[in-house]
């Protein structure tokens, strides 16, 4: 049973206050026997999230759970250890609010709790329907929390732009829901709702169907990891050369791009869809396999959200063109053939931002580098994603064992450390990538990323106690040859 406490009793005659009637969905109720000593009526004891709250239901007004959806802090093993690396690191956080007591608090929650599974790994397409309609948009911890939550949540948006945005943060002080709220503050802070003339409920509907799309079982690959990348892009889009010549449009997309370029990531890569003959292998014909998936499930969004559906249909379709030339390009085995691209353009010094295809291919360097630019943040965040990302490589070999495959480059837990694989990518992926983007934008916050790198790099490279062997080169050679990721 999942009880917790008490709302206070409330006079059923009068009006639903608000702040009851906004929890609309938040109600859990997964056991028969009920709060009051019996068994609970009939008509509410198997209305998991969906107690309303009309006169026949009154007895609902009386009862409050606690929601089981602490996304950010159930889970498995690996995010238990998280969990206490995450405890260690409150306790180094200058952020305003005292946040190890709400820490307490909610992990008092989840050990009570019995954890949900939400999607089985490569369930693609699935469950896309009407659930989203009616989810928990709230924070349901306790009334006060709430408050301090969003208010926390609301004062860390100020700082939206800075390059130490914590946003595991940010996800835990929003529920969960940190791509959803960043996102839409992006939105409104660009004003692009109005610009576009955007329906705001199609908006949240949209950003809930995105969040949902992710999977949060995934180590990396889920919602955070775009909220991350979504927060990067915002960063750069910041940066004066963008900043003085993109267009609203360009803002939209980038951010959309960021938002979704992951969607419904499946948790292994390419190379293991095409080896175990995976159907959308066979329909993208084992090329940007993935990349192709997520632009094509961003459209399918946008359709059924109706964001854009206002727009004439040229423009929908040229928005949807563009987001898939964005979402495509993320492709890391396709690295090589960007970067070149942007040497040379860089080299001849011919980029001209007044030019749309110029500014179409800046956006796609800002993505990449977004999508890649954890390396790239203060040591305590990106130790953080390099642990997650190692995390899913090794759960991929774990799958390939089982099922006699050959093992995936980088997925051996038996020959692969984190830090290996952190040295090779750094070198052959990130560093080339950032010092390019460094060349292109001269400004502080290059140099901040490239010195964190710099630094994270030498934290690798000189483990406290680890001895570097011949595994690292085998790391760095295999990354050399472009194959992560593919
Ligand atoms: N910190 C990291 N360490 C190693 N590989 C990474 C790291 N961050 C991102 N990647 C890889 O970079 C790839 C970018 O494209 P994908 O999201 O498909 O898959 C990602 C991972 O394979």
């Amino acid at each position: 049973m999942e009880v917790c406490y008490q709302l206070p009793m409330l006079p059923l005659d009068r009006p639903v206050p608000k702040h009851v009637l906004g929890r609309r969905g938040a109600i859990c109720i997964t056991s028969s026997s009920g709060l009051f000593g019996g068994p609970l009526p009939r008509q509410l004891s198997k209305r998991r999230g969906a107690v309303s709250y009309d006169s026949s239901d009154q007895m609902a007004l009386y009862i409050r759970m606690i929601d089981v959806r602490l996304r950010a802090q159930t889970g498995n093993t690996s995010e238990q250890s998280e969990r206490d690396e995450w405890k260690d690191r409150q306790q180094h956080t200058n952020f305003c609010t005292d946040f190890r007591t709400l820490q307490s608090l909610t992990d008092t929650v989840t050990s009570e709790v019995e954890l949900q599974p939400v999607r089985s790994t490569l369930s693609i397409h699935k469950n896309l329907q009407a659930s989203y309609y009616h989810r928990n948009d709230t924070h349901d911890i306790h009334p006060t929390l709430d408050q301090e939550y969003i208010k926390q949540a609301k004062c860390m948006l100020q700082k939206v732009g800075s390059w130490n945005f914590d946003i595991f943060l940010f996800d835990q002080l929003s529920n969960g829901k940190s791509l959803v709220d960043l996102t839409f503050h992006l939105f409104s802070e660009y004003s692009l709702i109005k610009l576009f003339r955007l329906d705001v409920l199609k908006l949240r509907h949209f950003l809930v169907m995105v969040q949902e799309a992710y999977h949060s079982q995934n180590p990396y690959h889920n919602a955070l990891h775009a909220a991350d990348v979504t927060q990067a892009m915002y960063c750069y889009l910041q940066e004066p050369q963008l900043f003085e010549s993109l267009t609203s449009c360009d803002i939209l997309l980038g951010l959309l791009a960021a938002a979704t370029h992951d969607l419904d990531h499946p948790g292994v890569n390419q190379t293991f869809l095409i080896k175990s003959s995976h159907h959308l292998a066979l329909l993208y014909q084992n090329s940007s396999v993935l990349e192709n998936h997520h632009w094509k499930f961003a459209v399918s969004l946008l359709r059924e959200s109706g964001l854009l559906s206002h727009l004439s249909s040229a423009d929908r379709q040229s928005l949807e063109e563009r987001l898939g030339s964005l979402i495509l390009a993320t492709d890391i085995s396709r690295q090589n053939e960007y970067l070149s691209e942007f040497r040379a353009h860089l080299d001849r010094a011919d980029l001209r931002l007044n030019n749309s295809q110029d500014r179409h291919f800046i956006l796609q360097m800002a993505l990449k580098c977004a999508d890649i630019c954890n390396p790239c943040r203060p040591w305590h965040l990106s130790k953080l994603w390099s642990h997650k990302i190692t995390e899913e490589f090794f759960s991929q070999g774990d799958i390939e064992r089982r099922r006699n495959l050959d093992l995936s480059i980088l997925c051996d837990r038996n020959t692969y450390t984190v830090g290996k694989i952190q040295i090779g990518f750094i070198s052959f992926l990130v560093e080339p990538l950032f010092s390019e983007w460094a060349r292109f934008s001269e400004t502080p916050l290059s140099h901040i990323m490239i010195s964190h790198m710099t630094s994270n790099k030498f934290k690798w490279t000189h483990p406290p106690q680890e001895k570097m062997g011949e595994t690292t080169q085998s790391t760095s050679k295999t990354l050399s040859q472009g194959s992560l990721g593919s």
